[in-house]
């Protein structure tokens, strides 16, 4: 039995000439896997989907199901089911029937039927609930049955297409977990829908971040959030902020060799950049002095020095708001002799679920947001401040016509891959 569930090879399509839905996708997902598929309205997420159910042929390329090439296969045919945000339970039958259905198509015996019925209601924590109706349900419950009616088949993948959307934020990360408990138990690989970037990172093993038909970067939550390959990646997951500017010097860091320091002149002043060679050479891209680069920085990890007299005080780690994280490590890099910093004007503050955002513009109407605990913080609006980050707390992106995805190892923890 191949270790492998699903494989997409090369798939294309396209419901308008000349317009590509989905541009050659190439992905593999190992038994037992969470992968998300992560992307903004209209990427070509469910095309995706319906091309794995059979709800869809795609134009080129090839499905596979643990092994088989099932691309000319009915839906009805492949060990696949798919729950959909919209529960799509049949109203006129209880909940038994709705979760027996798809063992009664395939002629089981009632006895069995009932079994199996019985084990689902047991497994989504819904005993008892027999003989109601969808209509008597929650929403929440509408789901688990949905759930259990797609899992009572034991399909070697199952589909998700934004299965908690309908749900309220509170319920939501409720079956977030239940979700994520009924995976892990039945050791099922899960396709997952989402646009919500939290619910990704919760849940997955793998996250595959989709943009206009192609897989812009696939990894683990950790390599997505902390090592974003695009801006695309990393304004769409985290929402950080993305500066250009032209490579001053280069100094390598490691005596391994392992990263560099990059220096970067900006329009509002010159940062430090740390940057993981063996990433960047995997890449097979490494930024030249004299070339323009993209930096990704979170909105949490940029401070600032709120006034002249604090900045004084603040030396040498640039900013008298240390952040968390700064606290911890005052020693690292990025002083004030290595960092100018970025000078911009305080434009807004508002305060929203726990955090202070900080809206600053440098001269160049460049817009920089960081973000705090707390409702409020010393600077002012109108006020000019010194932002800085640390190194290593900046990462270098391809400029989004640059990034192409190198398709990684496929026996590594993340197997798959993409090619635009
Ligand atoms: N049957 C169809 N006929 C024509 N165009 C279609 C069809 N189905 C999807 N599309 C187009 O294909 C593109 C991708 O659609 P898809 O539903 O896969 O996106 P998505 O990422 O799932 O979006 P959302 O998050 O909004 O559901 C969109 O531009 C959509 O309009």
């Amino acid at each position: 039995m191949s270790e492998i569930s699903l494989e997409l090879k090369n798939i294309k399509k396209s419901f308008q000439k000349g317009e590509d839905v989905l541009e050659s996708i190439v992905k593999t997902a190992k038994k037992g896997e969470f992968v998300t598929l992560l992307g903004s309205s209209g990427c070509g997420k469910t095309t995706t989907l319906r091309i794995i159910a059979g709800l869809e042929q795609p134009d080129s390329g090839q499905v596979f199901l643990d092994g088989k090439d099932v691309t000319s296969l009915e839906p009805n045919q492949r060990n696949v089911n798919t729950v959909f945000q919209n529960y799509a339970l049949f109203p006129h039958m209880n909940v038994a029937d709705n979760i027996g259905y798809g063992l009664k198509l395939k002629k089981t015996s009632k006895a069995e039927i009932s079994r199996r019925v019985k084990e689902m209601l047991e497994l989504v924590q819904l005993p008892g609930f027999e003989r109601r109706k969808p209509s008597e349900l929650s929403g929440g419950q509408r789901q688990r049955v949905a759930i259990a009616r797609a899992l009572v088949n034991n399909p070697e993948v199952l589909l998700l297409d934004e299965p908690l959307g309908a749900l309220d934020l509170q319920l939501r990360r409720a079956m977030q977990h239940e979700l994520k408990r009924l995976q892990k138990k039945l050791g099922i690989t899960f396709i997952y829908i989402t646009h919500d970037q939290e619910e990704a990172i919760n849940m997955s093993d793998t996250i595959a971040v989709m943009n206009h038909g192609r897989f812009e970067q696939i990894g683990t939550p950790d390599e997505i959030y902390n090592h974003p390959k695009t801006s695309y990646v990393a304004t769409f997951v985290g929402n950080a902020n993305i500066l250009t500017g032209i490579v001053e010097s280069i100094a390598e860091e490691e005596s391994d060799g392992t990263s560099a320091q990059i220096t970067v002149r900006t329009d509002a002043g010159k940062v430090e950049v740390s940057m993981d060679t063996a990433a960047t050479s995997d890449r097979g891209y490494f930024p030249q002095k004299g070339e323009k680069v993209t930096i990704a920085v979170r909105s949490e990890n940029i401070r600032f020095e709120e006034n002249k007299k604090n900045a004084q005080q603040s030396t040498p780690n640039c900013t008298s708001e240390n952040t968390q994280k700064s606290v911890q490590e005052p020693a690292e890099k990025n002083t004030d002799d290595s960092c100018d910093g970025l000078t911009a004007e305080v434009v807004e503050k508002t305060f929203a679920g726990g955090q202070l955002r900080v809206v600053l513009k440098t001269s160049e109407g460049q817009e920089i947001v960081a973000s705090r605990y707390g409702i409020d913080t010393n600077v002012s609006v109108g006020e000019k401040v010194r932002c800085c980050f640390l190194p290593s707390d900046a990462v270098l992106v391809d400029q989004e016509e640059r990034s192409e995805e190198v398709l990684p190892d496929q026996s590594g923890p993340c197997a798959g891959g993409t090619h635009a």
